[in-house]
């Protein structure tokens, strides 16, 4: 059938379908640069108290800038697109993949509040979490879109073999590596610094 002869209803969803995932891959990509932003200024505390100042002043612009503007923006189209999905057919309530998926989003929802949390203690000088810690809190989110995006996309038949395996696999390789690198990258700065 073409697309402009959909009937209403139908069209609806899928308006609103197609929002959701805009609005989902909106609050990703802020809820993944908001917390780098976080550990670049929790990194500034090393500069010289002039360039400490004025980094952490631009940092915590930009990262309110970032959570007001587009990733809070985008966890409100995501979820009242995903309500509006549900209001269309509520039968997804009624599948237990819907019921997991609400409590990862719950979880999701928790990580966002708890963003904010992070960024008020940075603005006040009051953040006791390591850049390191903080490296290792922005592996969270990519885990919760794996499994969201799998419960979407699997649904009742939620895979358990060997492929899921590998991914789970594959994104502990890809954090891993994440953890390496800043390590590796921060014990050579300390080599170069003490050879000047
Ligand atoms: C607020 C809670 C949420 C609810 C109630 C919800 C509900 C839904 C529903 C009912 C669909 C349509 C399923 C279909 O037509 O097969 C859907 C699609 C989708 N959702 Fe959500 N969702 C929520 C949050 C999220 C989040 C946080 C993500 C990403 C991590 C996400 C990712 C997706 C994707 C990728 C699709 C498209 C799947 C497809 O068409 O195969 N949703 N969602």
């Amino acid at each position: 059938m073409p697309l402009l002869t959909l009937s209403w209803p139908a069209e609806a969803y899928l308006w609103f379908k197609t929002l959701h995932i805009v609005g989902v891959v909106v609050w990703f990509a802020g809820l993944f640069y908001l917390v780098r932003l976080f550990i670049y200024h929790r990194e500034a505390e090393e500069l010289e108290e002039s360039l400490r100042l004025a980094f952490q002043a631009q940092y915590g612009l930009m990262e309110r800038r970032l959570a007001n503007i587009i990733t809070t923006p985008g966890m409100v189209v995501a979820v009242v697109c995903a309500a509006g999905l549900l209001s269309v057919n509520p039968a997804w309530l009624q599948q237990g993949w819907m019921h997991a998926k609400l409590a990862f989003v719950a979880a999701l929802l928790a990580y966002h509040a708890f963003c904010y949390r992070l960024m008020g203690q940075l603005n006040r000088g009051a953040c006791s979490w390591s850049p390191k810690q903080l490296r290792a809190l922005n592996e969270l989110p990519t885990l919760l879109l794996v499994i969201v995006v799998m419960l979407v996309v699997f649904k009742n038949q939620f895979p358990t073999g060997a492929a899921t395996w590998f991914i789970v696999a594959l994104v502990v390789f890809m954090a891993a590596s994440i953890q390496f690198y800043a390590r590796w990258r921060r014990l050579r700065a300390e080599r170069l610094s003490a050879n000047a």
